[in-house]
């Protein structure tokens, strides 16, 4: 779609001049995203991995036979494939990681962007719960999230910390800090200005479309580069109602993410006002919002992602886990070899774009196992040698 946009477009002359950026902004090209748990990240990691084929970059994938760059452990720059000969040459790096900065700086180049998005932690929770529910000692026990949030303290043992950790302030954890530490107001003081130090930008899951549009006029990015299609989202029937006091206790068991959560939203929303203003993004919004069903309509048989048993093509099935039914999309049959490489990207789940992005950038390292590698074969077919 890159190559038919100007074509595409179908803007008023006042909406071009929204999209057209200062003539001094660079499509800022060294960008790391820390991709935290159940908050939209899949989504963003496949706009930074289409990022990165569109620009021809190099991407900081998980050496060898790794998924992830080492988590749950705390980062370390050996997670990352080729880094003895690659060094501090990277361009891209959002695969999920512990965050470590000493570490990623190893191996990002000095003038890096930094970012990362964060979500509302009582939806995040419960997202969290079904995905994990049949991994995480403190959730097996439990009926349903609900009972589970009742009394957090009677399945959430500290000896199993370890395993526990997408029970309690996951996002804290992501960025590297202690999801079991104490509620102490001038530590939370401290990690939310070590935060803003590290990261230029942290986005926000629930204003999904703003959040990329923020991101897009902050990297000097195209409209196009961020134009996706939700992934990893869950059927419908395995989400759970929380009631009012789940609710409420997410909000204390889960303090740090709640504290952090907060702070960031509400300098997510003091940056929107200071640089792009309300109306502007509103009208960004609504192009993005066209430009999606746009292509939507170009690839997808139906106008919506399908259950995990309806996707025909097994290559383009998400990665499934626990009660959670993780929906995946159908492309329509008879695209012609180009719309079709620009659809099968909108697409392609997590693992099996890390794995072909692998086999592509370290021809001649061993596979990585245990993922549909029919999307690669496909991929090679239809890879015809025109530059988008
Ligand atoms: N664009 C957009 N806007 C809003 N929400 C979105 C979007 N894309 C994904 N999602 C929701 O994010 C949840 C999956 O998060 P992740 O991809 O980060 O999960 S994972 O940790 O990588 O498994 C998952 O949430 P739940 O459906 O509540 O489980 C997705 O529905």
């Amino acid at each position: 779609f890159l190559h038919m946009k100007n074509k595409n477009y179908r803007f008023s002359k006042s909406h071009e001049e929204l999209l057209i950026p200062p003539t001094s902004c660079h499509a800022k090209t060294n960008v790391m995203f820390l991709k935290t748990h159940k908050t939209a990240s899949s989504t963003v990691l496949n706009i930074m991995f289409r990022f990165a084929e569109r620009y021809n970059l190099t991407v900081a994938l998980p050496a060898d036979q790794l998924y992830h760059l080492g988590y749950p452990r705390t980062f370390v720059a050996q997670f990352v494939e080729g880094f003895e000969t690659i060094g501090q040459n990277y361009n891209i790096m959002c695969n999920h990681l512990r965050f470590n900065p000493l570490e990623v700086k190893k191996v990002m180049a000095a003038n890096t962007f930094y970012f990362s998005i964060l979500r509302n932690p009582i939806r995040l929770l419960e997202s969290s719960y079904i995905y994990y529910k049949s991994i995480v000692p403190a959730f097996k026990n439990t009926k349903n999230v609900n009972e589970f949030l009742a009394s957090p303290t009677k399945y959430y043992h500290p000896a199993d910390y370890r395993a526990n950790i997408y029970a309690k302030n996951i996002m804290w954890f992501d960025f590297g800090y202690n999801n079991n530490a104490e509620d102490d107001t001038k530590y939370i003081q401290a990690v939310l200005e070590e935060i803003e130090q590290n990261f230029h930008l942290i986005l926000i899951a629930d204003y999904f479309d703003e959040s990329m549009i923020l991101l897009k006029n902050t990297l000097c990015w195209d409209l196009d580069d961020v134009i996706y299609f939700k992934l990893n989202a869950r059927s419908q029937e395995t989400v759970q109602t929380l009631t009012p006091e789940s609710e409420e206790q997410i909000k204390a068991w889960c303090s740090l993410d709640w504290k952090l959560y907060l702070h960031f939203n509400q300098s997510f929303w003091r940056r929107i006002e200071e640089t792009i203003g309300l109306e502007v993004l509103e009208k960004e919004v609504d192009l993005l919002r066209t430009r999606q069903k746009e292509l939507m309509e170009t690839c997808l048989s139906e106008q919506e992602a399908v259950r995990k048993d309806h996707i025909r093509n097994k290559a383009l099935l998400p990665f499934q886990s626990g009660a959670a039914n993780i929906l995946g999309y159908n492309l329509k049959q008879d695209l012609d070899n180009r719309t079709l490489r620009t659809c099968q990207k909108m697409v392609i789940p997590e693992l099996q774009y890390m794995s072909y992005l692998y086999s592509v950038q370290h021809p001649h390292k061993r596979k990585k196992m245990g993922l549909p590698l029919l999307w690669t074969s496909v991929q090679e077919k239809v890879r015809a040698p025109v530059s988008n």
